[in-house]
């Protein structure tokens, strides 16, 4: 496999700037994950955007789905905030066989708690072993892109179809 990374920003690419008391993207943080993680595939990670996904235009989601289409690679993680990734997500209908899975984290991956390095895991999981398809790996869970929702408040994802979880047993 030859996993083909597109970093777009989000939380968890972000660095705390303490002189000025906020929060900046920085370089993508996967390609550290993916050492500390001593993964035995070959990857590329390019970065596409830095933005928090707030701030993403249609401009940017052009540039994603036309970078994303023409990625040679089967294989596509892209990873972005999360309070538009399912924006994103939809953006990249129509594109075919390739698994295209976008993660992100609840907290930046510099943080001691941060979600990321699970997050990106999962995704790098997911996108070796799901057919084609555009999916949303977040909260432990490989989502199909337009089933899903972010519930700010509980901090997670979860599907549109019942929030409760009915199928875990
Ligand atoms: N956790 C996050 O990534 C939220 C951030 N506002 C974003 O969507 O970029």
């Amino acid at each position: 496999m030859h996993l083909q990374i597109f970093a777009t920003g989000g939380t968890l690419d972000k660095v705390y700037h303490d002189a000025l008391s906020d929060y900046r993207i920085g370089d993508p943080v996967a390609p550290g994950i993916l050492e500390e993680g001593r993964v035995d595939f070959r990857y590329d990670v390019e970065s596409l955007l830095k933005k928090d996904s707030l701030e993403l235009t249609d401009d940017d989601r052009a540039l994603i789905r036309a970078r994303v289409a023409a990625c040679p690679h089967r294989h596509i993680v892209i990873t972005h905030g999360t309070d538009t990734m399912t924006e994103t997500a939809a953006a990249l209908a129509g594109i075919a066989d390739r698994i295209i899975v976008l993660t992100g984290a609840m907290q930046p991956a510099r943080f001691r708690n941060s979600d990321a390095a699970f997050n990106l895991g999962l995704a790098v999981g997911a996108a070796q072993s799901l057919p084609a398809g555009i999916y949303i790996a977040m909260s432990g869970r490989i989502f199909e892109a337009g089933s899903v929702r972010k519930n700010r408040a509980a901090g997670r994802f979860e599907t549109l179809a019942d929030d409760r979880h009915p199928e875990t047993p």
